[in-house]
């Protein structure tokens, strides 16, 4: 059956309670200060790829859209991360946070040394949001209505407990908890609006659900790599490598 949009709206903040990746044990170790700078390294490095690829995920979903408010709308979040004459961007906010953790941020760039799950995963959500339809393309961006909960506990976390963490090295995430808001209450809007089916509901929810498991994925990988059991698999970042100081030297 169809559900309201209110049990609707309710069944879609439920997967993110379940699901969300803010119930990885890997944020827990990171954000309470139980990661070695190897460890924040790491997850710095495999994250750039997630930042790297979004804003080819909305010029692909953009592409898609032939109704012109619907880009206008969405455009701001390739400016968001890309930058503009006024505004550095998220990519390069990312790349300060590197240099913070002693990363040379062209190292970072290259994204080299990104785990092949982090690709795997991450490609997968760039391709899923340019073959299917339009609402399960939106509906896997609203991962981001979780996203400001962790970002604030992600601020407190690594400025209580790291050295690098400061104004300038967090202002990627600071930056988000201006910009996600106005992105998700659209977003959520327009999946709310549309899913006017249980078929076009179930397939909203499938997408939401497929996102958690892409942001799950990558901490998995990380994990595994570089905590438990630490097995880094081939053509993974070695620690020691990509540092600042070897550019200096
Ligand atoms: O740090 C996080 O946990 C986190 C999660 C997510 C998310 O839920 O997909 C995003 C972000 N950050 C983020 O910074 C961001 O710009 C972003 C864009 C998107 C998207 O799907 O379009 N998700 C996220």
């Amino acid at each position: 059956m169809t559900q309201t949009r209110d049990e609707f709206e309710a069944r879609l903040r439920q997967i993110g309670a379940e699901r969300y990746h803010d119930l990885h044990p890997f944020h827990d170790l990171l954000h309470g200060g139980g990661c070695t700078p190897d460890q924040v390294r790491a997850w710095v490095i495999n994250r750039y790829y997630y930042q790297h690829s979004i804003p080819m995920k909305d010029a692909a979903f953009m592409s898609r859209v032939e109704d012109p408010d619907l880009r206008r709308k969405w455009r701001s979040r390739i400016e968001d991360h890309d930058g503009t004459d006024t505004n550095e961007g998220g990519i390069r906010r990312w790349l300060r946070l590197a240099e913070a953790v002693g990363l040379d941020p062209d190292y970072v760039a290259s994204t080299e040394g990104v785990l092949p799950a982090t690709k795997f995963a991450v490609d997968a959500y760039v391709r899923f949001v340019r073959e299917k339809s339009l609402l399960e393309a939106v509906a896997a961006s609203l991962t981001e209505l979780f996203a400001p909960k962790i970002h604030q506990n992600r601020i407190e976390g690594l400025l209580k407990n790291y050295d690098f963490a400061d104004d300038s090295s967090l202002s990627y995430f600071k930056n988000r908890l201006k910009e996600a808001p106005k992105d998700v209450a659209f977003g959520l809007g327009w999946v709310l609006d549309q899913a006017d089916t249980q078929e076009k509901q179930d397939a909203a929810a499938k997408a939401l659900i497929f996102k958690t498991d892409v942001l799950w994925s990558q901490l998995d990988a990380l994990h595994s790599a570089y905590v438990e059991p630490g097995r880094i698999p081939p053509g993974g970042w070695q620690p020691g490598t990509g540092l600042l100081d070897a550019r200096a030297a």
